[in-house]
């Protein structure tokens, strides 16, 4: 099987000179295409900067780190950019611009992909919105959507582009039981229909079964990362 993420060695630092603090001590990690890999871990352990460098919203400065079959450690900003372009991004608050509808927060996920039309845009952002039970409500604002609502209008927006990779953090905080299990039952089978991977770092032990496999940061260190750990469905 072909492999989406492949990091190795990797270090990461915050700060310069005195105030310079290492943060992710020699990262190792293979995550094959198709693969969900929940990570888990105590607060402050490194979880969300794992995920952003992957993601390419920071830099790597040592190490490798292969995402999609590019390096991203010593990337510049513009091959950065570019990168992005083929992943998803899922996370707690959302961020839904407020100004703009459902249909409007949806279609900002096709913003980087010039090929298409307006009209294009549009309709792969209708069905998009469909897909995830909202086609009611496309014209609806976040404020007022629910909050298990609102994060379906995010995951679709980081699915809309048919993203080879996902990236999600804590994308079921603030959300009651039921709604953040169909929040992950939706980017479940949404990325198993687009043979997507996903990346997605939680404190919610209600959701790790959908894991194929569940790796644990703890002190800028990843413990676990073996079939051992993988759940049984
Ligand atoms: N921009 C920053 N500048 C300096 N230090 C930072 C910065 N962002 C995070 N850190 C530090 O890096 C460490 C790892 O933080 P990170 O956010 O990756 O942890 P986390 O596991 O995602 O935590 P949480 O579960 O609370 O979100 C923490 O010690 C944090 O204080």
């Amino acid at each position: 099987m072909a492999i989406a993420i492949s990091v190795q060695n990797l270090d990461y630092y915050f700060g310069q000179g005195q105030l310079r603090k290492q943060v992710l001590f020699d990262i190792n990690l293979e995550i094959d295409t198709g693969e969900i890999v929940i990570m888990t871990g105590p607060s402050g352990s490194g979880k969300t900067t794992l995920l952003t460098l992957v993601g390419g919203l920071r830099s790597a400065q040592s190490g490798s780190l292969r995402v999609l079959g590019q390096e991203l450690c010593g990337a510049t900003a513009q091959q950065l950019t570019q990168a992005r372009k083929h992943y998803g991004y899922i996370f707690q608050a959302h961020n839904l611009h407020g100004s703009l509808t459902a249909l409007q927060n949806v279609k900002m996920g096709l913003e980087l992909h010039r090929e298409l039309s307006a009209a294009q845009m549009k309709a792969r952002s209708i069905a998009m919105l469909e897909q995830v039970g909202l086609g009611d409500r496309i014209d609806y604002y976040p404020d007022g959507l629910s909050g298990g609502q609102k994060q379906r209008v995010a995951i679709a927006r980081a699915l809309v582009s048919h993203p080879k990779l996902v990236l999600a953090d804590e994308p079921t905080a603030a959300l009651d039981s039921k709604s953040g299990r169909d929040v992950v039952n939706l980017m479940q089978s949404l990325a198993q229909e687009q043979g997507c991977t996903i990346l997605l770092v939680t404190h919610d032990n209600r959701i790790l079964d959908v894991a194929d496999r569940i790796v644990h940061m703890e002190d800028g260190k990843l413990k676990r990362n073996s079939t051992a750990m993988t759940v049984s469905h």
